[in-house]
């Protein structure tokens, strides 16, 4: 099958291509001005990144590989500052570029070493996850956690070119294979309905990187995700939409020091969501069936433990929706159909995660 290009418009616009053996269109992503190019990739994945190098090395770059620690523990500033000594020491400069390779924690953290960097060096995200292909590495968010939170540092810096070779995923862990439906999932439930009805219709393929839907359900995922940030950057309105789920979905990953999978605690938040959304006289009962249902079928989580209400509920209040002392939810009225609620009392949250509690 040929390469799919799926543009993201905005004041930075770029091109999220998407095909299976599409390495060679990597130079293509790259401004004709860069010269060395500075390969972030985990550290125990050499093998991810080899075929990128000799690309960039084959097209004329010079290429400097950076290892990083793998998954959610290279999100520090810690390893942020090393990535920063590490340009300065391989002299890359404006003119140059980062190339991201890897799962979302790793374009998170190599998009915000370039975004700060000389104030902004090029990056081009090579995600080799589902969920960084449907998610991370698109839109421009790039973080680090702090001991507060999740992604509580960061910039809004869109990438120069995203390229997704759907190749990649057969050597993903099926746990981190499904962990990334939770995104895709999501899509569904905030703008796509067929994504949901593409899932039903074949659970078990869509679990797996060759299933009949899964081309479908990754471009139907990036075009949502391309239309919105396309539309809000800076997440001042729409963007917000991408966030359902994701409230109560930090609060777990930081209870649990970023040892549960991000797309398994967005399952849960996604439940949650719905629950908050019925009992606040939005959504009906069968929105939320529907939620446990498709989360089920393909062997995410539904439930978390009870006792960790007191310290989600303290985690939650950082969650950076809020505004001053407004604390703000994103819920359904329906599939498609998204609101805010503002304010909700705190028996209503706790009664939405006495739902989800086990
Ligand atoms: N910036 C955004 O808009 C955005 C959106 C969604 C999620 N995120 C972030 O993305 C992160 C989660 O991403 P993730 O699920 O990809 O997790 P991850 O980056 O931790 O990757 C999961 C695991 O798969 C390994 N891996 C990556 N590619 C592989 C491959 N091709 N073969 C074998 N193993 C491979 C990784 O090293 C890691 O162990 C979280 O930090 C989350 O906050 C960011
Ligand atoms: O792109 C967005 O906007 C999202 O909210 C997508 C989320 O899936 C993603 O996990 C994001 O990193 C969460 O952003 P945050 O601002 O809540 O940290
Ligand atoms: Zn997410």
């Amino acid at each position: 099958m040929t390469s799919t290009r799926i543009p993201v418009k905005g004041e930075r616009p770029y091109d999220v291509v998407i095909g299976t053996g599409v390495l060679a269109e990597l130079p293509g992503l790259l401004s004709e001005r860069v010269r060395t190019v500075a390969v972030v990739r985990p550290a125990g994945l050499p093998e991810i990144a080899r075929p990128v190098c000799e690309a960039l090395t084959s097209a004329g770059y010079a290429v400097v590989e950076l290892p990083v620690p793998d998954g959610e523990h290279a999100k520090s500033v810690e390893v942020a500052a090393e990535l920063w000594s590490a340009f300065g020491r391989y002299g890359v400069t404006r003119s140059d570029a980062v190339v991201g390779v890897g799962g979302g924690a790793t374009t998170d953290l190599a998009g915000f070493a370039a975004a700060t960097w000389l104030r902004g060096v090029e990056v081009v995200q090579v995600p080799t996850t589902l969920l960084g292909m449907v998610d991370a590495a698109v839109g421009g968010k790039t973080g680090i956690n702090t001991a507060e939170g999740k992604n509580l540092v960061g910039a809004f810096y869109p990438p120069a070119g995203v390229l997704c070779d759907l190749a990649t995923l057969a050597s993903v862990p099926r746990d981190d294979y499904v962990a990334g439906l939770a995104e895709v999932i999501k899509g569904g439930f905030i703008a796509d309905p067929t994504i949901l009805l593409l899932v039903e219709d074949d659970p078990e393929g869509a679990r797996l990187p060759e299933g009949r839907h899964t081309r479908a359900l990754i471009e139907r995922k990036i075009q949502v995700k391309a239309d919105v940030v396309g539309a809000d950057l800076r997440e001042s309105g729409v963007r917000e939409i991408l966030n359902y789920g994701h409230t109560l979905a930090h609060a777990i990953e930081r209870v649990e020091n970023y040892h549960m999978r991000h797309g398994e605690a967005v399952a849960v938040g996604m439940v949650y969501a719905a629950e908050l959304s019925r009992l606040a006289g939005h959504a009906s009962a069968a929105l939320v069936e529907r939620t446990r249902a498709i989360l089920d079928a393909v062997g995410l989580p539904t439930a978390y433990r009870g006792d960790a209400w007191p310290d989600l509920r303290d985690h939650m209040r950082v969650d950076k929706k809020n505004r001053g002392e407004t604390r703000r939810f994103v819920i359904l009225d329906d599939v498609a159909r998204v609101t805010r609620l503002e304010d909700p009392p705190e028996e209503l949250l706790e009664a939405a995660f006495r739902e989800v509690a086990r």
